[in-house]
Order: structure tokens, then C-alpha cells, then sequence
């Protein structure tokens, strides 16, 4: 049965025993009252008996009164008992009476009939014939005996009317201590029952709060798992912008850019850094950093043990765990996971992330995350590493490694516009290296080569780092300077005149010596196309050919349009 049943049954149970007890004074005042209207009625004929008794004892004693003075005084009590026999013997023989006492009654009529009637004989007698013959009367002893059986007979009937009050007093006695006990055992039941639903309302209570409990736990699981994949949802998308960016990028300093924008998006509660191995792979450089990471900015292929195994190390930052020797002082209690970033079995660099949630769902869970998000950077990573490398092939010159031709076309177009926009300066020096091939003829062909190589190092390391320097054809180069004024860049052609000059290069036995001419423009001064740029660039420098090369020459200045 269930208990919620069982709580209305036990609750129908008290209401039913409560209305018993409730009723219970009713029926026992019936009964009582019952019994006391019995009792009434038995003291009222036992009395009404007495009084019979009483009246028949006074008119006899008035009646010998009588006979004895012949006063007529002594009858009043005689008259009086006599006038009211009638009344008595009515109210005796009137009610509901039991058989035995019916007969009795018949009797005591028929005697105090016979009795009155003696009575009276004497009396008249007494006042008719005088004291002798009334007491002569009496003397036959017929008045006596009447009266003797009366007593007899009324006594009887008081004696039972005594003990039926006797018995209706115990009755009322017995029901009285009945009604007592069924009360008291009434209350009992009423007591273990209210026990027995205060038992089962606090069972279904407690029920009830467990399952409301249950169903709190459930819907917070189930906001949980909505969370998770709600964040989830948000990781895939944003894990997939990233992918794209990355697709786009155009440097690896680009694309460690992305990567820290992202892994601060993609793992908010932690803080790291992805390390990547320079050209020598002797060290590891930080390219990106997010959160509140202190990593260093270069570490040694032996700093980290993810590096050491080739594959991922974790730690709880307890003490006693295999700590990697690059985490900072700072982060070395936090949880922290280092994954190798690998692609095409070829190991990169890696990522390393601290803070990390411990309890096993989440921690598995974000670094399985980390995991995956690491082995994708590291496939964008390469794939960026191989779109630079082709476009560095496709634009540098492999002899000099000076940007080629069509770099510079491309490049002095938008340097141009942005100097046109910004209202600056923009410098181009052109050199030819002098007699050349006389070098080639004399020393051999690579010879040539090893004197281009030296002049273009010298251009690459004097230049700035927005200037840029490209092979234009053969031995002529070309340097680009934005920023840059006229007057600067001459000086600037002056200086790498010097530099070229003081080369000494040795060849086989013999020193190789160089020297170049230049010819020097600028926007605005010489025009603000890239051609009119390069045109009067180029014809400063054979400018100086002519003069005897060796030396800068400045591109004269435009002649002024006439005005119409
Ligand atoms: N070794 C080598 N020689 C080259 C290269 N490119 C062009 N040359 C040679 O450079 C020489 C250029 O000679 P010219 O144009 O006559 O000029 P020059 O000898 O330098 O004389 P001026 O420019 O008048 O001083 C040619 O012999 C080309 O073959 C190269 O990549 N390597």
C-alpha cells in the first residue's frame, strides 16, 4: 500500500474514532438517564408502598384509639388515612408492572379492602353498641391478621423494590466505568493513530523532499550538459574561426598572434604560451602568450618534458610531479599540461597551459580539448610555415637573397600610394656594380656570384627594417626607402658607395675588389609614379656610369611644365 494511502486511511481512522468519542457522553447520558428514570420510578413505588403501609398503621391506631376512649377526635387520623387509601392504591396499581408484582398487588388491594372494611365494623360497632362489644370485635384478632399480611406482603415489595435499586445503582456504576474505560481507550487509539500519520506524513514529506531533491539534481545535470554544450557549440565555432584565420595567415608571427586571441576565447580559465623551434632548433622562442601566463621568452628542447617524450605531459602541481624546468616559479603549483605541437611526425614547438580545473570530467575533458586544439595549430602552423616559405621563394632572389623584380613592382606601387596619402617621402637608389664583367671574365663566373652575395648582405644590413632591397636584373640593385628624403637617401648612397668600395674579397690567390655607381630619386621631387621614379633613378645612375662611375649621382630635377 502506499504510504500517501496509507496516511488517509489513518487519518479517516481518527475521524471516525474521534466522532465515536464524541457521541460516546451522548449515549452515556441515555443510558445513565435511563437508568436513573428506573431508580425514580422504584424509590416512587417503594415509597408510595410505605405510605399504604403508613395510612393502614395510623387508621388502625386511631381505630383502637378509638375503642379504647370512644373520643371522636382520636378518628381524624382514621378518616384521613382512610380518604386517602384510594389515591394510593390508584397510583400503586397504575404503570407498566411486572407479573409477580401484579399479584402481590392483588393481593395487598384485596387485604387493605378486607382491612378498611374490618375497620369500619369496629368503629360502628364502637359507636353503635358501645366499648364491651367493639373490644370483643377486636378481641377475634381479625384486624391483627389483616394487618400482619399487609406488612408482610408491602415489606416484601419495599425489600425488592430496595435490592432493584441496588441493582439499577451498580448498573449505573458498571455503564458509568464503561464509558470511562472506552473513552480512555478510545483516546489511546485516537493517540497511536495521530502517532501513526505524524509517522506517515513525515515518511511522505521526507518522500517528497527527496524527490524534489532528485529533480533539482537532475535539472541542474541537465543545465550542466546544456552549459557544456552551449560552450561547447561556442568552442567548435570559435576552434573553427580560428582554423580560418590561421588558413589566412601570412607570417608564423601572424599566426602565433591568432593563436593567443584565441586560446584566450577558446580556454578562458587558463593562461599559456606556445613556444616554436627557430631555424637552428637549438631553442624554443615564445611566439604567443595568452592569459596571465609568466613564461619565459626562450627555453631549451630539454626544458620540457612533453618535448623530451614527444607527447603530452600533465601535472597536478603537487609536489613530487615532473615539473617541466621552463615553468615559472609562480605557476609551478597549478595543474599544468604541455602538448608537443607535431605535424607530419616533424615536432614544431608546443603549448603549454596552467589552471586547469581538477576534477576528472572537466580536467580530461580540457585537455583532450587542449590536445585537439594543439594538434590543429600545429597542422595550420606548418601549412602557414610552407605558404611563407613558397612565397619567400617566389619573391626573393635565391643568389642575393634581395627581394626580386617583381616585388619591388608590387611593393614601390603601395609604398608610393602611402607616401602620396601620408604626404611623406619615398626614396629609390639604384646601383649598378662597375664593370662587372670584367669580374666575371677575370675571376670566373662564380667569383661574380660571391661578390653579388657579399654586396647584397652589406644592402640588407644597412638598410632599416621598413627599406627594402631587391636584385632588379643582373647586377643592378635597387634599394627603396619610405620615410626617406632626398638629401638622406644621397648620403645614405654615399655611405654604401664607401661600404662596396672597401670590400676585399679573396678569390683563389687574389684579392676581388668592387665598385658601384648610384643614381638617386625621390617623391615628390622626381614625379609620383613608380615609373617616373625608377626612370629618373636609372638615369642618375648612368649618369654616373658616365661620370666616371664609382660615385652617386641625384637624378636631375623634372623640367617645370610650361603653363599654357
Ligand atoms: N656572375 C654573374 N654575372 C652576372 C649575373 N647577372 C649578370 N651578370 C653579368 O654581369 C655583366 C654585366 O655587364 P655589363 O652590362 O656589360 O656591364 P659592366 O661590365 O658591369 O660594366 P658597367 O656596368 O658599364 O660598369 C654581364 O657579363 C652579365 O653576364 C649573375 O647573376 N652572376
Amino acid at each position: 500500500m502506499k504510504v500517501e494511502t496509507k496516511l488517509k486511511l489513518a487519518a479517516a481512522c481518527i475521524v471516525v474514532v474521534m466522532s465515536a468519542i464524541a457521541l460516546l457522553p451522548h449515549f452515556v447520558t441515555a443510558s445513565v438517564t435511563e437508568v436513573m428514570a428506573e431508580l425514580d420510578k422504584a424509590i416512587a413505588r417503594e415509597r408510595e408502598y410505605g405510605v399504604l403501609l403508613n395510612y393502614l398503621s395510623d387508621a388502625e391506631a386511631a381505630e383502637r384509639g378509638y375503642v379504647i376512649t370512644g373520643r371522636q377526635e382520636f378518628l381524624e387520623p382514621y378518616h384521613e388515612a382512610l380518604a386517602a387509601l384510594p389515591a394510593v392504591g390508584k397510583a400503586l396499581g397504575t404503570g407498566p408492572i411486572p407479573a409477580a408484582e401484579q399479584k402481590a398487588l392483588e393481593d395487598i388491594a384485596r387485604l387493605t379492602a378486607a382491612k378498611t372494611a374490618y375497620m369500619r365494623e369496629v368503629v360502628r360497632v364502637r359507636s353503635a353498641d358501645g366499648a364491651e362489644a367493639a373490644r370483643a370485635l377486636v378481641d377475634t384478632g381479625r384486624g391483627k391478621q389483616y394487618m400482619d399480611e399487609l406488612r408482610v406482603r408491602i415489606g416484601a415489595q419495599e425489600t425488592a423494590y430496595a435490592n432493584y435499586r441496588a441493582g439499577l445503582r451498580a448498573q449505573l456504576a458498571a455503564r458509568s466505568s464503561l464509558a470511562a474505560n472506552v473513552t480512555s481507550v478510545a483516546t489511546a487509539i485516537d493517540i497511536v493513530l495521530l502517532i501513526l500519520a505524524g509517522l506517515a506524513g513525515n515518511r511522505v514529506l521526507t518522500q517528497r523532499r527527496k524527490a524534489e531533491q532528485h529533480a533539482n539534481d537532475i535539472s541542474r545535470q541537465l543545465r550542466l550538459t546544456a552549459d557544456i554544450a552551449e560552450r561547447r557549440n561556442v568552442q567548435l565555432q570559435s576552434g573553427g574561426e580560428m582554423l580560418h584565420a590561421l588558413e589566412l595567415a601570412e607570417t608564423l608571427e601572424e599566426g602565433a598572434q591568432i593563436v593567443a586571441l584565441y586560446f584566450s576565447r577558446l580556454l578562458p580559465a587558463l593562461s599559456g604560451s606556445m613556444y616554436l623551434y627557430r631555424h637552428s632548433r637549438d631553442i624554443l622562442e615564445r611566439k604567443a602568450t595568452w592569459g596571465q601566463a609568466h613564461d619565459p621568452d626562450i627555453i631549451e628542447p630539454l626544458d620540457c618534458w612533453a618535448l623530451r617524450k614527444g607527447t603530452q605531459h600533465f601535472t597536478h602541481g603537487d609536489e613530487g610531479t615532473l615539473a617541466c624546468r621552463h615553468v615559472a616559479e609562480s605557476g609551478a603549483r597549478l595543474p599544468r599540461i604541455c602538448v608537443p605541437l607535431v605535424t607530419q611526425g616533424n615536432v614544431i614547438g608546443f603549448i603549454t597551459a596552467e589552471g586547469m580545473a581538477l576534477g576528472q570530467d572537466d580536467s580530461a575533458t580540457e585537455r583532450a580539448w587542449i590536445m585537439q586544439l594543439s594538434e590543429q595549430v600545429a597542422l595550420a602552423l606548418s601549412n602557414v610555415q610552407l605558404r611563407a616559405s613558397l612565397r619567400h621563394q617566389s619573391v626573393i632572389d635565391p643568389l642575393t637573397q634581395l627581394y626580386n623584380r617583381r616585388y619591388l613592382d608590387e611593393t614601390l606601387k603601395r609604398e608610393l600610394a602611402r607616401a602620396v596619402r601620408r604626404g611623406a617621402p619615398l626614396a629609390v637608389i639604384m646601383l649598378d656594380l662597375d664593370h662587372f664583367k670584367r669580374v666575371n671574365d677575370t675571376f670566373g663566373h662564380e667569383a661574380g656570384d660571391l661578390l653579388l652575395r657579399h654586396v647584397g648582405t652589406l644592402l640588407l644590413q644597412s638598410i632599416r627594417g621598413s627599406d627594402v632591397a631587391c636584385r632588379y636584373g643582373g647586377e643592378e640593385l635597387i634599394l627603396l626607402l619610405p620615410d626617406c628624403s632626398l638629401e638622406h637617401a644621397t648620403a645614405r648612397a654615399g655611405r654604401l658607395r664607401q661600404q662596396i668600395r672597401a670590400l676585399n674579397l679573396a678569390v683563389n690567390k687574389d684579392v676581388l675588389t668592387a665598385s658601384a655607381s648610384f643614381g638617386v630619386a625621390a617623391y615628390p621631387v622626381h614625379g609620383d609614379t613608380p615609373e617616373a621614379l625608377l626612370q629618373a633613378a636609372d638615369a642618375a645612375m648612368y649618369a654616373a656610369k658616365h661620370g666616371g662611375r664609382d660615385r652617386v649621382d641625384v637624378a636631375p630635377l623634372p623640367a617645370p611644365v610650361p603653363v599654357q
